[in-house]
């Protein structure tokens, strides 16, 4: 029988997700329910624990503790998962040998996608993202920029309802970023839900229904970005960086920073209270 949340919960929902490398606790009872058709922000200093998060929610890095569902999917089942999700990495995994179509259409086959509707959908995306000139050139001679463009066409092609996201804009130029954010709020202003990192943040305040921060591995803010400002606002108005480094700030002599403990929830004021607001707010 289909479980009800794969016709109508959340689109990620995680309970108490925890990944340990060792004696690295990289992520650290993470709790997310993200609805269907959001774009959610997820901000945090290097080594926070976000690829790590959008790793085990893909299927590529086992939980060692907790569980998660993408579309009601658990993410231990790769199979069904593979699916539902789309998923580009910071460095997109492509093979230098291929062209940029043949690369495309390598991964439609995965997907099975049929082959007029490939085609169709490979011209189209290769035409918006101004690389229908180059599609028949090997990758290897690809750009920092191309590639990832070659990505995220990878990523969406088979239309998934869920995308992860990770850092879709870095190395762009102006315009190939602009038709990024355009394609993520057209996606999003459908049914597809956006999973966001990225450092650049005006990205996550453009597009961002909810942000989420992650600091050594446990969220520590969580709300939408108006509401996250208004908190870091001291009279005049504040900016998702304000947040950021306020959240994100390891306050000197605090016991749990000094014993090297991942949990920087109730270890300071700020830092706190926004974790009671996430908790609120779901
Ligand atoms: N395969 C691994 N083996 C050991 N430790 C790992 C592994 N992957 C990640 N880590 C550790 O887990 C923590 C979280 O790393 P992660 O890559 O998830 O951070 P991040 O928030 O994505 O960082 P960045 O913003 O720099 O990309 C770090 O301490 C990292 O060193």
């Amino acid at each position: 029988m289909v479980p009800d949340d794969r016709l109508d919960g959340p689109a990620i929902e995680t309970t108490d997700l925890t990944k340990r490398f060792g004696d690295v606790l990289a992520v650290d009872g993470l709790d997310l329910s993200i609805p269907r058709g959001d774009v959610y922000g997820f901000l945090g200093p290097n080594g926070s624990g976000k690829t790590t998060t959008m790793r085990m929610l893909t299927t590529l890095t086992r939980p060692t503790s907790g569980s998660a569902r993408v579309m009601g999917v658990d993410v231990t089942d790769r199979r069904e998962l593979i699916s539902v999700v789309g998923y580009l990495p910071e460095e997109p995994p492509l093979f230098d040998e291929l062209t940029a179509r043949e690369q495309l259409r390598h991964v439609a086959a995965l997907h099975d996608l049929p082959r007029e509707r490939a085609r169709e959908r490979i011209d189209r995306y290769l035409d918006r993202f101004s690389l229908a000139g180059e599609a028949d050139r090997r990758l290897e001679g690809f750009s920092t920029g191309m590639r990832k463009k070659v990505g995220l066409i990878a990523t969406v092609l088979h239309d998934p309802p869920v995308l992860f996201l990770d850092e879709p804009t870095s190395g762009l130029d102006p315009r190939a970023a602009r038709t990024v954010k355009d394609l993520i709020a057209e996606l999003s202003g459908g049914e597809t839900t956006v999973f966001l990192s990225t450092h650049i943040l005006p990205v996550v305040d453009e597009l961002a229904d909810t942000v989420g921060v992650l600091h050594r591995g446990d969220l520590v803010a969580e709300g939408p970005p108006d509401r996250l400002k208004q908190r870091a606002e001291r009279g005049e108005a504040g900016s998702l960086e304000d947040v950021f480094l306020e959240v994100t700030t390891d306050h000197a002599g605090e016991a749990s920073a000094a014993a090297g403990e991942s949990s920087a929830a109730g270890t300071s004021g700020p830092t706190g209270s926004d974790t009671s607001e996430a908790d609120a707010q779901r």
